[in-house]
Parts: C-alpha cells; sequence; structure tokens
C-alpha cells in the first residue's frame, strides 16, 4: 500500500504531503506524541475522514475512489474508541464484520457465525459472546472490535491504539495475536500506539510522525545506536537495552 502525497486533517490541522508504505506480510507502529495526528492518519486511509488531497494506492488502484464495501474488503479498521451506542450483543457486533460481503437484505449464515466465534476464541473472549455489548468493559470492547476486524479479513489491518484499554497481559497476547495473524495469512498492519517498547518487539517498522513528517525505522536492518537516535528525536532521554532477545525501554529524564 503506497500512501502518496496525503494531505489531510480539520478545520485547524493538517498534515501535508504524508507519503510512506506498509509492505506486505510487514507490521508498522505509527508512533508519535499526543495529538500529532496519528488518528487523522488512519482515519484519512481508511476513507473515514475525506483526504483533502492525495492517494492511496494498492495495487496502482486508488482506494480512496472505491466505495465502502469494495475498501472493507480490503481494509479492516479498528478505531480508538467504540463507536456503538445502542443495545447489542458481542455477536452480532462481531458479525458486522462481514457487512462488505452481504449483498442487499443478506443477512449473516451459520458459517459467519462460527467463524464470528473463531475470532472471538483467537482474543480469549469467546464466553461473552452473547453478553450485552454495552456491559463489556472498555478492555472487552477493544478486544471485541478486533474480533469484528480480523472476521472482516481485510488484506490490511488499521489498528488505532487497539490496546489502549488493555491490562499487561492482554497487550502483549494482543500484539502477539496480531502478528501472528499477520504473519500466518501474509496480512499487512498500521497500528498507532504510545508504547515504542511494544513496536520494538512486535512490529517490523517504525513510522515516527513528528511536526507533520514521518520519518521511518526499519527493525530489521537498523541496530540498537540508530534506533535509539531516532527515538530520542521524539522522546527525549531515553534508554533501550537488549535482554533475551527482547527490547527493554527506559525514561532516563
Ligand atoms: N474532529 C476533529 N475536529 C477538529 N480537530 C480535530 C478533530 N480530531 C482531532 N483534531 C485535531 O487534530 C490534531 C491531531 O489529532 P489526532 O487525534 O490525529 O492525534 P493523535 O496523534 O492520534 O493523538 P493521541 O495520541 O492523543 O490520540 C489535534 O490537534 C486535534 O485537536
Amino acid at each position: 500500500m503506497n500512501i502518496s502525497n496525503i494531505t489531510a486533517g480539520y478545520l485547524g490541522f493538517s498534515l501535508y504531503n504524508i507519503n510512506f508504505s506498509i509492505e506486505e506480510g510487514k507490521i508498522s507502529a505509527l508512533l508519535g506524541l499526543n495529538g500529532t495526528g496519528k488518528t487523522t492518519i488512519i482515519k484519512t486511509i481508511s476513507g473515514l475522514l475525506k483526504a483533502k488531497e492525495g492517494h492511496v494506492f494498492i495495487d496502482g488502484k486508488d482506494i480512496l475512489t472505491m466505495n465502502e464495501k469494495e475498501r472493507g474488503k480490503i481494509l479492516s479498521y479498528v478505531p480508538q474508541r467504540s463507536d456503538i451506542v445502542y443495545e447489542t450483543s458481542v455477536m452480532d457486533v462481531v458479525l458486522m464484520g462481514v457487512t462488505p460481503y452481504l449483498g442487499l437484505f443478506q443477512t449473516p449464515s451459520m458459517e459467519h457465525k462460527v467463524e464470528a466465534l473463531n475470532c472471538l476464541e483467537k482474543l480469549g473472549i469467546k464466553e461473552l459472546s452473547d453478553e450485552n455489548y454495552q456491559n463489556l468493559s472498555e478492555g472487552q470492547k477493544q478486544l471485541v472490535l478486533i474480533a469484528r476486524a480480523l472476521l472482516q479479513d481485510g488484506t490490511y489491518m488499521l489498528l488505532d491504539e487497539p490496546d489502549s484499554s488493555l491490562d499487561l497481559v492482554n497487550k502483549h497476547k494482543l500484539m502477539k495475536k496480531i502478528r501472528q495473524i499477520i504473519k500466518y495469512n501474509n496480512k499487512s498492519a498500521l497500528i498507532s500506539m504510545h508504547n515504542p517498547e511494544y513496536a520494538l518487539n512486535y512490529c517490523d517498522k517504525i513510522l515516527l510522525l513528528k511536526r507533520g513528517e514521518i520519518s521511518e525505522i526499519d527493525l530489521e536492518v537498523e541496530d540498537m545506536v540508530s534506533i535509539e537516535k531516532k527515538l530520542i528525536e521524539i522522546y527525549g532521554p531515553i534508554k533501550i537495552l537488549k535482554y533475551d532477545d527482547k527490547y527493554i525501554l527506559y525514561y532516563n529524564g
């Protein structure tokens, strides 16, 4: 996926000429301080926020010109916060994931329901399937929205801080699961997040957003000195260590 010269934003906030690519089979983390525009970028790529200029190309096709259903088969978007405000079951929320594949007046099949249960099981919340979605905790809601995205099965997963309400164990489980799914199915992901440690340990590439510009860290190629130097430009005095093949990052201010 090539994001080409995107200008996006709102009255009072704009990002200009954003360019980057998300490679097949790779997980890219989008990092940046509060208010720098991570959500703006993800919403624009997903088509939820109309780009003021620019294109998002996949195999030469501009996905911003596609209708919602076409785009839904390619992109699975997980919002930062749940936008569902009415009473509905967890199962029905997950089944929204098949909407791009249904014809007019067609409803989800038994097969879809079995697949929806599988997605809930992958995230360890199968037992919640009959619960009222509104009665769940924020972290549980977040996992349900991720299950919906898994069922939607887009080639590209766009996740906006998917771990923000999760406990420590679920944060790691989720990142591990996303990595497994992306690698096993040769999909791609763009995940905005705040903790660079998760980006270092679970992603292939980091996109750093600062003052409207994106710079990249290729985690498969760059050494720790180079990675640390680039992260310091965003976060200030941080230190990265490696222990047991895992990155550990601490703030040294
Ligand atoms: N609906 C909106 N209308 C107008 N301005 C908005 C709207 N949503 C966000 N903004 C502004 O756009 C800028 C970027 O916001 P955005 O949510 O993209 O940042 P972010 O990097 O995702 O932040 P955070 O890490 O805090 O979630 C902010 O200055 C914000 O005030």
